[in-house]
């Protein structure tokens, strides 16, 4: 369960500065071998029940049967096409078999994909579900000329993608309330950045694991800071219950949030806490209105980047 409390007493001892990340980018080689492809989807079943043998474990076993056949893969920009500030999924399979010889050498692409992504600024956004966060990252692409990537909706286009071989796995998956392997987000994530051709990213709703976060920031780009939106579960159960009244998501319903709030509780709320230690966290209430949350918002956002369109 959820416990507002750990959540509370946790955050408060979090520095509430932000730390630029002067890091050096470590772009590493982006191909994923088969037993990382396995061990993702070992672990992002581990902590939940066994997967019915349907087809979301076939998908998986046959996301491993590949990587196990080819060696390796690279997570290909091709296609994606970014329409404004919305995400749409990519035509294209998201990641593209590549017969690699050596899996250290990093291939051509993955010296352009390192210096394209060389100045970009990634702000992780997160808090549990129903939040806020969306609904404050619109405010934000308005003012400050982000792109918003929610990993959620990018999650929900790959599914409704005609031919998606992913399609079934994220669908069971979200219902679930279950974190999807990482290799699939990244690559969704990472393939909207490049296609965007634009540097300032909110990415609303990833990492909700610690190997994620990690992953992310080792093969794609560290990230700048979390903006982190505190909500008690009772306020975001309201929120949640009434959205879904409307928005058709197959996970605004009491089933779902209550496992949705047990992963955030247990397995992404730990990432926020690790981001805090290292004093790269700014939290903000999400309880009042949102034009009072946005207000706080904005005076962090209008200090770190001295600019308000
Ligand atoms: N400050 C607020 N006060 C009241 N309602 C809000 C507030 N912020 C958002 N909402 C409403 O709550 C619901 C959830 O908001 P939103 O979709 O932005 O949350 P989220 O954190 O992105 O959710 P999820 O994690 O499920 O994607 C929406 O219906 C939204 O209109
Ligand atoms: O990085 C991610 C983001 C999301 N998911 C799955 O999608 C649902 C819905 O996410 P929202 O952020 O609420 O839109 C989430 O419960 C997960 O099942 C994911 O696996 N990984």
């Amino acid at each position: 369960m959820f416990s507002s409390m750990r959540a509370s007493s946790s955050a408060a001892s979090m520095a509430r500065r932000v730390m630029v990340s002067s890091a050096a980018q470590t772009q590493s080689c982006r191909m994923f071998s088969a037993s990382t492809i396995q061990r993702a989807a070992a672990s992002s079943t581990s902590s939940s029940p066994s997967p019915k043998k349907g087809s979301n474990w076939l998908t998986v076993t046959a996301l491993t049967a590949l990587a196990a056949t080819s060696g390796y893969y690279l997570f290909s920009p091709v296609d994606a096409k970014p329409v404004a500030n919305k995400t749409v999924a990519p035509s294209t399979p998201i990641l593209s078999p590549l017969k690699a010889e050596k899996p250290s050498v990093p291939s051509i692409v993955d010296a352009d994909k390192k210096k394209s992504l060389e100045k970009t600024t990634v702000i992780f956004v997160l808090g549990g579900p129903g939040a806020g966060k969306g609904t404050q990252c619109a405010n934000l692409v308005r003012d400050f000329g982000f792109i918003h990537l929610s990993a959620g909706d990018l999650l929900r286009a790959e599914q409704e993608r005609p031919g998606s071989q992913y399609g079934e796995l994220i669908k069971t998956y979200i219902k679930e309330g279950k974190i999807v392997p990482m290799e699939v987000t990244i690559a969704l994530l990472e393939n909207e950045m490049l296609a965007s051709g634009q540097d300032r990213f909110l990415i609303d709703g990833f990492p909700r694991k610690m190997d994620q976060a990690l992953k992310f920031e080792e093969a794609v780009v560290p990230s700048k800071f979390t903006l982190y939106f505190e909500c008690p579960e009772e306020v975001m159960l309201k929120r949640l219950m009434k959205r879904g009244e409307t928005s058709g998501r197959a996970d605004d319903n009491i089933e779902s949030i209550t496992k949705r709030f047990r992963v955030f509780t247990q397995t992404s709320f730990p990432v926020i806490e690790h981001y805090g230690n290292l004093g790269k966290v700014h939290k903000v209430s999400c309880v009042d209105a949102p034009e009072v949350v946005y207000a706080n918002v904005k005076m962090i956002f209008n200090e770190l980047f001295h600019e308000n369109k």
